[in-house]
Order: structure tokens, then sequence, then C-alpha cells
């Protein structure tokens, strides 16, 4: 990589110096607030120990899910907590990410100390790269380390703004080994190349599947991405998940594809359910038979097979985005049959990629996490890599 990293700074140049760490805790959270995957906590801990070993006072910022002004549920405390237990020492949560009582607190810690801000999106001028913002968030410390992977495709006030006012500014190890990772892969894939985009951030992932028809052999769309494309199509889609300004921009997706000799797959078949409830009805329908006022929740058997079939000669696959509402047990199936069948094809050698905080979560569900080749903690992120984009994120950083 050609970013400054956290690993050429020394004890001599980090102790006693107040490090601000953008890290990625946006973790999956359950009905509770309780955290339901922390592989994206555990990502962090090697830059975060690296800087306590190295005498830094580590001050942590993320955002956590995508809040419009303060919202209760989406405060940093269970994250707070968890880290606690994994460093095996106190991590103090503040009441606000920007502000004199964290300015204050901040100067009060002790070499190794390890404090947590609150909620970087509680302020609508961090999505914006505000620089007043990015600015009043530097004050509480004088170096800046920038290990949120995850959330490296935004140029937000925390990812990349903050770097006009703290020098060094370095990548963290987390950065470094995603980057080691996921370029060699994508820059020289084994092919067949496959790509599975599902999920629901429809609307930000759906603009990369132009850039992915240049790089792909195949395209498998499902979870809520694909009623967006149904719709286009002409087909009724009931209540689920549709983007309607996108809808130009899927036929147009369908026409490159088959202009481009790209397989673009859909599911033929999906699980309906009657609310967005795990005790809703549900029941299976073919992708044109989809009836009023049910929403489609997962990817049929029909479908499962589709898709086995598409990947089974592939030699390289990247994953983002769950089949279904993997959340609720009967809209797993369609994420936990893919998950296996991709356990099956990295023991049969093939590169299999996964990212995006829920994906991993699902492949965490279904135990098969460790038998992936690489598990990443960013979905769109990694998707942006594979596009060619430069992160504005990494862009941000100190050249080494
Ligand atoms: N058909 C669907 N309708 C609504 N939401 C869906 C559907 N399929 C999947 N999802 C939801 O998508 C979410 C994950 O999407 P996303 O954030 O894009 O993935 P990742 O975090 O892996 O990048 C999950 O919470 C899942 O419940
Ligand atoms: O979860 C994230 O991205 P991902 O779902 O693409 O993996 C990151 O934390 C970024 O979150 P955002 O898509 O709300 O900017």
């Amino acid at each position: 990589m050609s970013k400054k990293s956290v690993a050429q700074l020394s004890a001599a140049d980090l102790a006693g110096k107040r490090v601000l760490v953008r890290a990625d805790f946006n973790v999956p959270l359950d009905g509770n607030g309780a955290i339901t995957d922390d592989t994206r906590i555990r990502a962090a801990l090697p830059t975060i120990q690296d800087l306590i070993n190295k005498g830094a006072k580590v001050i942590l910022a993320s955002h956590l899910g995508r809040p419009k002004g303060v919202d209760d549920k989406l405060r940093l405390t269970p994250v707070a907590q968890r880290l606690s237990q994994l460093l095996n020492r106190p991590v103090t949560k503040l009441d606000d990410c920007i502000g004199e009582a964290v300015v204050a607190h901040t100067q009060a810690m002790a070499n190794g100390d390890v404090c947590l801000l609150e909620n970087v999106r509680f302020h609508p001028e961090e999505e914006k790269n505000d620089p007043e913002f990015a600015k009043q968030l530097a004050a509480c410390a004088d170096v800046y380390v920038n290990d949120a992977f995850g959330t490296a495709h935004r140029a937000h006030a925390s990812t990349a703004g903050v770097t006009q006012y703290l020098s060094p500014s370095v990548a963290g190890f987390l950065i470094e080994k995603e980057l080691e990772y996921l370029q060699n892969a994508i820059e020289h894939p084994r092919r067949p190349l496959a790509a599975i985009v599902g999920g629901s951030k429809v609307s930000s992932k759906i603009g990369v599947i132009e850039s992915l028809l240049e790089k792909v052999d195949k395209l498998l769309i499902g979870g809520g991405m694909v009623f967006t494309f149904y719709k286009a199509r002409g087909l009724s889609v009931g209540k689920s998940l549709v983007e309607e300004d996108k809808l130009d921009l899927a036929k147009h997706l369908e026409a490159k594809a088959r202009e481009k000799g790209v397989e673009l797959l859909l599911p033929t078949d999906v699980v309906v359910a009657d609310n967005f409830a795990a005790d809703a009805n549900s029941q299976v329908v073919s992708v044109e038979a989809i009836p009023d006022g049910w929403m489609g929740l997962d990817i049929g058997p029909a479908s499962i097979e589709l898709f086995q079939a598409a990947l089974k000669d592939c030699k390289t696959v990247i994953w983002n985005g769950p089949m279904g509402v993997f959340e609720f047990d009967q809209f797993a199936k369609g994420t936990e049959a893919i998950a296996r069948y991709l356990a099956e094809l990295t023991g049969e050698g093939v590169s299999t990629i996964i990212g995006g905080g829920d994906s991993v979560a699902a492949v965490e569900k279904v135990g098969v996490a460790d038998r992936m080749s690489h598990i990443s903690t960013g979905g769109g992120a990694s998707l942006e890599l594979l596009e060619g984009k430069e992160l504005p994120g990494i862009a941000a950083l100190d050249d080494a």
C-alpha cells in the first residue's frame, strides 16, 4: 500500500499522544439493541492494541446505522461494553463526539487509556464532510488513524475531512490487511469471476453494478435488490422493497449486461410474506405471481438451484448482501444455502470473498465464516474496490 501505516509510527512517535482512530463499529443489533455479530469490533483490535502498547491515548470514533439526528437506539454504549471485554480494560463511552467535554476528557487521559466517542452520525455534518465539524472532531486528538475499511468508500468528516487537521494521518492494520488481500484478488482474479449482490442498500449499491458489468463474467442479484429489477420489467412486486427512481437504471443494467455478454441472473421464485415479521405468513411464488400486499423476503428453492448451478464453474466469487431477511429464520434459507455452497466451493479451490456487516454476520450464523477465502469487513467498500474506484477514506491519508 502506498499510504503511511500505523506500523511506521514508533512508541517514540506515539507515547503520550492523543490518537483519533476511526473504526467501523457499525455492527448488527437485534430488536433489543444487543450486538449479534462482533466481527467488526474484533477486526479493530490489532490497531487499538498496538496503540496501547506504544503508550498512546486511544480515542475511538465510529458511526452506527443511519440515524437522522440523535437516536438513543443507535448509541455506541453496547460497542464500548463489548470492546472493554475484548481488550480486558475499561473503555469510557463519551456522550458526544465533539465539544468541550470531549476535549477535556481526552486531555485528562493517561497513556494507554481508551475512550469511545458517541455515534458521529448524530451530527448531520458528518456525512456532509463539513470542514468545521471535521475541525471540531480533530480538536480532541494529535494523530489520526483510519482503520474503518467498511466506511472507507464514504467521504465523510471522520473518514476524510479530519485528515486536513491532524498530522500524521495513517492507515490502521485492518485497512492494510483488507487492501493487501482484495487488491490482489481483484486485479488478477481467476476466472470465471462472479459477483453476488443482495441486501437492502439498493440505492447505494445498484450504481456499483454498472461498473461491475465491466469486470465480472456473472452477476447474481438477490435480496431486496431484485424487486427494482422486476418492477422495471413490468412485474408487480406487491409491498417489496423498491427504489422507484432506479427503475430506468435497472432496465439499462439489464441491457448493458446483454451487450457485454455478462450473465445477469435474477431469482425465478421468491418467498413472500404478508408482513415484515419473523412470524409472518409466507409462501413461495414465481416472480411473476407476487400477490398484492405481500413482500418478497427471500429467494425461493428454484432460485437457489439456479444460483448454485451458475456458481459451479466459477473460480472467484465475491458476495455482498444477504439473499433475504436472514435475521428471521423462515427467510434465511436462501442466504444459508448460498453460504454453505460457497464454503463447499472454497474447499474445491475457489476463491470466495464475503464482505459487509450483515453478510459476514450471516455466514457466521451459518458457521461457515472460517471456510471462506476472505471475510471482508466492508461490503460497499469491497464492491467499490472491485469497480476500480479510489476509496476516499484511504486517498485522504498521508503517502508512505
Ligand atoms: N428482500 C429483502 N427485503 C428487505 N430487506 C432485505 C431483503 N433481503 C435482505 N434484506 C436485508 O438486507 C440487510 C443487509 O443489507 P446490506 O446492509 O446491504 O448488507 P451488508 O451489511 O452485508 O453490506 C439485512 O438486514 C437483510 O435483512
Ligand atoms: O455497513 C457498512 O457498509 P456495508 O453494509 O456496505 O458493509 C458501513 O458501515 C458503511 O455504512 P453506510 O452504508 O451506512 O455508509
